[in-house]
């Protein structure tokens, strides 16, 4: 995480102008970190799953609230249907070619064993001397997969975010030199990246004074509990990081479900700690460096494609210190 933040961190050294686009620059990063820490390869060996995932989330943002006879894409397919069918084949075939570089190396005797990072996992699993154990290959490519994009899209969304509004409140700067989980939380409030998560009720269950059937989805709405008056009070509305200054239980006055940007339960994101981690760590080595202003062409407009990202970017002037 420290060499990709040194990395950008060099190139805004010799940059001319010190305007930057703060969301492409925060893809770059977190898409080589997660090439790094999970896929032991280079930005340069994911880019092609990242572009290729990203035109697939445009796809499936795009489709998301359509409806379709069922059956009818067996006979006719739209062209959204025969572009997504092509980058999945795409992105499973690099998937594939990183998985047998990696066995390649094990079988030339480069590397002693798969290794310890989330691929290596993965693939002692698929290769499970107990059969009940192992995973298919379909298992694995679709978890490589899972690891590209959720550890990518989200961190970068909750990066830009922070800056944004850091930039906006020049004063939390300073204190974000001291603190910064509380800035990070805050932003998580407000522009959470995962805005909403469903779940499927598998057996007739009642939830407070409602009775839910079996097989309705529920969508559980993060962004508008966050932003409820009732849960956080009239300034809820207000970028007030003081609010978790004694941490996430007096914030939400220990209401568990009241702060959810990681989901909650068994199937809550698993990669919270690691991106808590890498936010502090970006946020910390950038500002050593630089205090920030907004540009002044940033329009305001955020979009959700897949995570909660900044239509037209977020662009601030770097002010080196
Ligand atoms: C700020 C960054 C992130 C946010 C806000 C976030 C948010 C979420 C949310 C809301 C869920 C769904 C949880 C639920 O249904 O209750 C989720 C699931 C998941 N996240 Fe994250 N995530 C982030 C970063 C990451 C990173 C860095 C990784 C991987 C390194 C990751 C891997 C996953 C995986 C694999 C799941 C599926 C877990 C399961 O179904 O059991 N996430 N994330």
């Amino acid at each position: 995480m420290v060499d990709s933040v040194h990395m950008l961190l060099k190139r805004w050294q010799n940059l001319e102008t010190k305007e930057v686009e703060l969301f492409e620059e925060f893809t770059a990063i977190s898409s080589e970190v997660i090439s790094r820490t999970a896929f032991g390869s280079s930005y340069i060996e994911g880019r092609d799953i990242f572009q290729m995932l990203g035109e697939l989330a445009i796809i499936v943002s795009r489709n998301l609230f359509k409806l379709r006879l069922p059956g009818i894409s067996k006979i006719w397919k739209t062209s959204d249907e025969i572009k997504s069918n092509q980058l999945e084949k795409a992105i499973r075939d690099v998937v594939l070619g990183i998985i047998d570089k990696r066995e390649k190396k094990l079988n030339a005797g480069e590397i002693d064993d798969y290794g310890n990072d989330f691929l290596g996992s993965l693939l002692k699993a698929y290769h499970d001397p107990d059969e009940s154990k192992r995973i298919t290959i379909n298992d694995l490519v679709d978890e490589c997969k899972t690891f590209y994009l959720a550890g990518q899209e989200t961190t970068n969304s909750i990066l830009t975010w922070t800056f944004f509004l850091l930039a906006i409140h020049k004063d939390w700067q300073e204190e974000a030199r001291k603190e910064v989980e509380m800035i990070i939380n805050e932003t998580l409030r407000l522009y959470p990246p995962v805005i909403n998560v469903i779940r499927k009720v598998e057996r007739q269950v009642t939830l407070g004074n409602l009775l839910l059937p079996p097989d309705i989805i529920l969508h559980i709405p993060i962004l508008k509990i966050h932003q409820d008056p009732r849960i956080w009070g009239d300034d809820v509305h207000l970028f007030k990081p003081e609010r978790f200054s004694e941490g996430i239980a007096k914030a939400t006055n220990n209401n568990a479900a009241a702060f959810l940007p990681f989901g909650l339960g068994p199937r809550s994101c698993v990669g919270l700690y690691f991106a808590m981690n890498e936010a502090k760590i970006t946020i910390a080595m950038i500002l050593q460096r630089y205090s920030f202003t907004l540009s002044p062409d940033y329009i305001h407009l955020p979009t959700q494609i897949l995570a909660m990202r900044p239509h037209h970017g977020v662009k601030v002037i770097l002010h080196p210190l």
